[in-house]
């Protein structure tokens, strides 16, 4: 890729030295390895696939049996599937199981600690149920899901030197209700993360897909991250993590194309705030900016009225605590350990 470009008035853009570089010899795509040459690549080392799930029974059952039937039946590439059932409503712990994943509720985990709510607090519990040297993360909610997901995110933890963390990036389309647009997907990655990670971490601007919910990581390196506990999880890891670690111990994979089902705009309303209070918070965490006075933490949203005029306004307020919860960095929690892992040669 040309990491130059031409900018409106003519001048000559150009992406830094480092992301060009970067972009280069960190990028890669999930075809570079099959799962024979992965196990063989292994060398003793376990994996772990963890994938929460909120109400996700149309979807998860299919992203188990993939992985089960071609990862770990077919070729023993993964060690540890685990489905973090977070609060669902519906069959998805019973549809995970029969499909074949170990499955646990999201608040079984570690249940003398204090209560969260939210993605990255399944997450988190996934890892602490989990003991795969290598953790691999899997949105439930996908519906074009394949291996190669699996085998590409694995691909740079086991065959690179000082790769600590990969992340998938794909194209994105939005399609529901019948409509499809080629790239309509991601829309607080484009609208708000992506705007936002440019302006103070420029360094990470070369991430195709920033919030991209597949990726995979070293445990030692997972556990030593702390994980906000809400939607902010995965621009607080890549924060954490560059700064920590530095842009050459990242690395994203082509996965190709991604369809999940996506949420209302207000739903996508409060993620976004949420991303931006993760982005605040390391703003101050990091030294980069002094906020005088603190962001409030209330979201406000207005929805058509459905319980008849209230608020003046003829429309229904909602209201969202947005407080920025996070778990520390797992490595300081002590856990059962019993729960090992057959290592493989
Ligand atoms: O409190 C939550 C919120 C989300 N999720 C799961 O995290 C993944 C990504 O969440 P979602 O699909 O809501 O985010 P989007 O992909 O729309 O940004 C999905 O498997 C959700 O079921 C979860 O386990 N707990
Ligand atoms: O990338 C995005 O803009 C959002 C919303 O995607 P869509 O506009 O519904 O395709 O989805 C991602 O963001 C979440 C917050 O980081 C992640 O948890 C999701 O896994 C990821 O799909």
């Amino acid at each position: 890729m040309h990491a130059t470009r031409t900018g409106t008035d003519g001048t000559e853009l150009a992406v830094s030295p480092e992301i060009g570089t970067w972009l280069e010899h960190r990028s890669g795509h999930a075809d570079a390895w099959t799962a024979a040459e992965l196990v063989a690549a292994k060398r003793g080392r376990t994996v772990s696939v963890v994938i929460p799930a909120r109400d996700e029974a149309e979807t998860v059952g299919e992203i188990v049996r993939t992985i089960r039937t071609t990862l770990m039946e077919a070729a023993p590439l993964v060690d540890e599937l685990l489905v973090v059932d977070s609060d669902s409503q519906d069959t998805t712990a019973a549809v995970a199981a029969e499909a074949g994943a170990d499955v646990v509720a999201q608040d079984d985990v570690l249940p003398a600690l204090p209560r969260h709510r939210g993605k990255g607090e399944a997450l988190w519990k996934g890892l602490a149920a989990t003991r795969g040297d290598l953790v691999v993360f899997v949105d439930g909610d996908l519906y074009d899901f394949t291996a190669a997901y699996v085998t590409g995110l694995l691909g740079p933890l086991l065959t690179r030197q000082g790769v600590d963390y990969v992340k998938g990036f794909y194209h994105r389309p939005l399609a529901e209700d019948g409509h499809r647009e080629a790239d309509g997907g991601g829309r607080v990655t484009e609208l708000v993360a992506r705007p936002l990670l440019n302006m103070f971490w420029p360094q990470l601007s070369g991430f195709v897909q920033p919030l991209a919910g597949e990726y995979a990581g070293r445990r030692e390196v997972l556990e030593a991250i702390p994980f906000v506990t809400h939607y902010g999880v995965e621009v607080g890891h890549l924060i954490d993590l560059v700064e920590w670690r530095g842009l050459d111990a990242l690395a994203q994979i082509d996965l190709g194309e991604r369809t999940h089902r996506h949420q209302t705009t207000q739903a996508l309303g409060r993620m976004s705030a949420q991303i931006i209070l993760t982005i605040l918070d390391r703003l101050e965490r990091y030294d980069r900016m002094s906020l005088s006075v603190p962001p409030a933490t209330l979201l406000a949203q207005f929805q058509r009225a459905v319980t008849g005029p209230g608020t003046g306004v003829e429309r229904d307020l909602v209201l969202t605590d947005l407080t920025l919860e996070e778990r520390d960095p797992l490595a300081r929690v002590p856990r059962d350990t019993g729960r090992s892992l057959r290592r493989t040669a």
